[in-house]
């Protein structure tokens, strides 16, 4: 029966790299993100649930989400943030744990990529947790570049989260994500082996 360890971070603090080098030891990685775009699809009904709270105008022409725009309105109110995640991380917890417990048996791991670990209380999901941690202007350059956003916005989505520094705090192991990817993958090598789950050698 594997370990499940929760992976977690801040916005652009290296999740998605991180579960990329997860995956070179072939341990699987299922990610909330991805989870939370399959529950909004046409025809979802979380999607129909977004649709009530926010307007059709939060619809494209071709109905599918317009995921700018929503995010534009969650990441700058609170309030209508709550709302979204009330509708969204129900349903994307039992996916979740539904994945977890089909992966267990059959591997000495299972990573759950999940960015609100901390924030939506979903520690019991996982044995360990793991955080990717930048400095913060490492986090809001990266952030700044990859979403190709102006500061101001890039503010609003990392002030939307707890703190950085407090999950690294509350964490069984903090990845270091300032250097080199090298550098991110010899630690979760050293990790890996120290928690038993790989042979030092590999
Ligand atoms: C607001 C939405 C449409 C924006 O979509 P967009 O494609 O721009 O971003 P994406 O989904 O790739 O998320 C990027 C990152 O934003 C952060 N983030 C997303 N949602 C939230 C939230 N509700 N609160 C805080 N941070 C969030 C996470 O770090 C995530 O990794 C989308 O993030 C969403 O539907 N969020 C609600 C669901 C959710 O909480 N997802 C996070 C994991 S369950
Ligand atoms: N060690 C690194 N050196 C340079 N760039 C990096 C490094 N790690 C990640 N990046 C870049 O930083 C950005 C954020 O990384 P990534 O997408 O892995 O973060 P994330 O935590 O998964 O983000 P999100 O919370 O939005 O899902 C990406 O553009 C990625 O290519």
């Amino acid at each position: 029966m594997g370990i499940v360890i929760g992976l977690t971070g801040g916005i652009a603090s290296g999740k998605s790299t991180v579960s990329a080098l997860f995956k070179e030891y072939d341990i699987p990685v299922v990610d909330a993100d991805v989870v939370a775009r399959e529950v909004v699809e046409p025809g979802e009904p979380a999607l129909a649930a977004i649709v009530d709270a926010f307007g059709a105008e939060i619809l494209l022409p071709d109905g599918t989400l317009d995921r700018p725009k929503l995010g534009s309105i969650i990441f700058r109110d609170s309030g209508k943030r709550e709302a979204l995640n009330g509708i969204v991380h129900p349903v994307v917890r039992e996916k979740m744990t539904a994945a977890r417990d089909r992966l267990k048996p059959g591997h000495p791991a299972v990573v759950l990529d999940i960015p609100l670990l901390f924030e939506g209380d979903q520690l019991h999901l996982v044995d360990k947790v793991v955080v990717v941690s930048v400095d913060f202007d490492v986090q809001l350059e990266r952030l700044m570049h990859r979403n190709n956003l102006t500061e101001q916005a890039a503010l609003d989505r990392i002030a939307s989260q707890m703190p950085l520094a407090d999950k690294a705090a509350k964490a069984d192991a903090v990845i270091d994500n300032n250097g080199s990817i090298d550098d991110t993958k010899e630690q979760l090598k050293q990790l890996l082996t120290s928690w038993n789950i790989i042979e030092g050698a590999h």
